[in-house]
């Protein structure tokens, strides 16, 4: 075989090389470490211009509230009535998860996200308690069972991330220019002025006077007047709020200081292993800065956790970009968490950041979600602003798997309709794309290091170019572990493909991935019955009619016969 890991290095290379603004020069990275650009924060310049949510969105809504799916289906409830309603080309592509929080947490609350077509639950351990998480956790469990819903679980490690616990206020607090304040860790009776609490002991460790304390990415700026044992003086330079739970960050010379604390905390771990105990899907990992931790990960939960649990990877530090390409390859996923990295990042760079992340994630075939403030108005308004519409495009136009909600669901009082908003504007972002064949532009390198995963790769990129050339209607795949299914989701075919699988956690995996509907199923090793018992089943149901052609790839090996003898493509008319 005349693909070597030589070539693939060199194909990745070749990866790295087109995004320059991920590369380094001389051991440097290339964005430069000081310029954090944060003068002002978004949350400050909210704009005033806002867009409405079409009627036709709301009538859409309506019509999901009254939809029963079919329990024995093995389809989501929400995709079903998707697909009964707009047919196989409008199938929603991009995949939508909700964070979880007091505004959408009881049963209804949570049924109506998954009518609306929220595909994964987040749950962020960094708030509640773990019996308030457990209980969500429950509820998507039992909707999933009970009404025939998909939704998969993920949580969201706290990380090492220094937080205000107290700053004597239940909501924000102005910081005056030239005010001083006390930062300290210790607990403290009633509340004292001009005084916060910090999460972590050790918060003040290396810091010197002098250094600079950023709020929130540039929400507000202090700087250190005075250590006083390890509690900080610290004087107000650029005013603004204090917010409860603040991200706190010290500079020095531009750059920041780090705690040396580790990645995954002991609260971290034992999050995780509630997690586990709970069957959770996916554990996202917060400020990961090199694969170390995501290894380590996994080897816990291949050893601890009784199904598969697939670790994602969040970038959101300077530091985890210049090991993007390890990270990437050791996580089943990554996050854009445009938080927490536009605090180290320039926020102009946070777009071009973005799309490399995307693209590179794609090409290496890990499925990526474009987090945070994508329609960060809405947590207030009822409608999104013009720019919250542009950035939502950009991510679905860039391929991203998915994009999140954050507090637009989790304490907003329109979580549903910023779901709805997500909705439509993927819906009529693929459109376009379809319509200029934007995928034909997208680069594929090889990845596969054996023979078989090379001819899986390169069956899956022809599937999807006949596919796109022949105007198929759906793609069928019959997969185990769900590896077919995300080569061809790579391609991003104009149809959706349906990845029949007996894999429970392929299943739940694959709701994270671009335009894969995973359909739960009984498979046997005769690919003849699988094929005509699934085209049986969606007729059945009145989703595919005569004409209707369908393409279809397996990566199933029966007992009886090596892996490739399954591996064809194959084209069928519906008669
Ligand atoms: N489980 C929860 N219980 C209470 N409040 C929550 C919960 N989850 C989220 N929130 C609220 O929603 C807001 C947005 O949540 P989210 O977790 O997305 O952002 P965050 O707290 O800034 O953390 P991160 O940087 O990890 O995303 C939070 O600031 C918090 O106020
Ligand atoms: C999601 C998250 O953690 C961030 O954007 O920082």
């Amino acid at each position: 075989m005349a693909i070597s890991s030589d070539s693939i290095i060199r194909c990745h290379q070749k990866i790295f090389a087109k995004h320059p603004i991920l590369e380094l020069e001389n051991g440097v990275f290339r964005i430069a470490v000081g310029a954090r650009g944060v003068s002002c924060s978004t949350r400050k310049l909210r704009s005033k211009a806002r867009v409405g949510v079409r009627p036709l969105a709301e009538a859409s809504v309506e019509g999901l509230k009254n939809f029963e799916g079919d329990l024995d289906f093995g389809l989501d409830a929400a995709a079903e009535r998707e697909l009964t309603e707009k047919g196989f080309s409008g199938m929603r592509k991009t995949k939508l998860v909700c964070t979880i929080g007091p505004a959408c947490c009881s049963l209804e609350d949570l049924e109506r996200l998954a009518r609306g077509g929220m595909n994964v639950a987040r749950l962020n351990m960094c708030h509640n308690t773990k019996e308030w998480h457990r209980d969500v956790i429950r509820k998507i469990k039992r909707l999933n069972d009970e009404k025939g819903f998909c939704v998969s679980v993920m949580i969201d490690t706290e990380g090492s991330q220094i937080h205000v616990v107290d700053h004597g206020a239940p909501s924000s607090l102005k910081a005056e220019e030239g005010s001083v304040w006390v930062f300290t860790a210790q607990k403290f009776e009633g509340s004292r002025p001009f005084t916060v609490r910090a999460n972590y002991e050790g918060f003040s460790e290396g810091i010197m006077v002098g250094d600079e304390l950023i709020i929130d990415g540039g929400m507000a700026s202090f700087q250190v007047v005075e250590r006083m044992g390890n509690d900080l003086r610290c004087k107000c330079t650029d005013p603004g709020l204090l917010l409860p739970r603040a991200k706190l960050s010290f500079w020095r010379n531009g750059k920041l200081s780090y705690q040396g604390q580790p990645t995954i905390s002991e609260k971290d771990w034992e999050d995780i292993d509630f997690g586990i105990s709970e069957g959770v899907d996916f554990v996202a990992v917060s400020f990961v800065n090199d694969a170390e931790p995501v290894k380590h990960l996994k080897n816990y939960l291949s050893t601890k956790a009784s199904k598969s649990i697939r670790v994602l990877a969040k970038i959101e530090s300077l530091e985890s970009l210049q090991k993007l390409e390890e990270i990437v390859e050791a996580s089943d996923g990554i996050m854009v968490a445009r938080g927490d990295l536009g605090v180290e990042v320039p926020l102009e760079q946070i777009p071009a950041v973005q799309e490399a992340i995307t693209d590179i994630c794609r090409q290496l075939n890990k499925p990526v979600i474009i987090a945070s403030q994508l329609l960060e108005s809405m947590v207030e308004y009822p409608t999104p602003t013009r720019a919250e519409v542009a950035d939502v495009s950009e991510a679905v136009r860039q391929y991203a798997d998915a994009m999140m909600l954050s507090g637009e669901s989790a304490i907003g009082s329109y979580g549903e309709k910023a779901l709805s908003v997500l909705r439509m504007v993927s819906g009529r972002m693929e459109l376009q794309s379809r319509e200029e064949n934007r995928q034909n532009a997208l680069h594929q390198c090889h990845l596969g290091d054996s023979l078989l995963d090379c001819i899986s790769e390169e069956i899956c990129n022809s599937a999807v170019e006949m596919a796109n050339k022949l105007g198929i209607d759906a793609i069928f795949v019959y997969t185990k572990h769900g590896e077919m299914a995300s080569l061809l989701s790579r391609n991003r075919p104009n149809p959706p493909i349906f990845a029949f699988t007996d894999d429970t956690d392929a299943r739940m995996a694959l709701t994270l991935q671009w335009g894969v509907i995973p359909i739960l199923t009984d498979l046997s090793d005769d690919m003849e019955s699988n094929i005509s018992k699934t085209i049986d089943l969606i007729k059945s149901k009145g989703m595919m009619k005569e004409g209707d052609a369908v393409l279809i790839v397996s990566d199933l090996t029966p007992a009886c016969a090596t892996r490739t003898a399954f591996q064809s493509i194959q084209v069928k008319t519906i008669v």
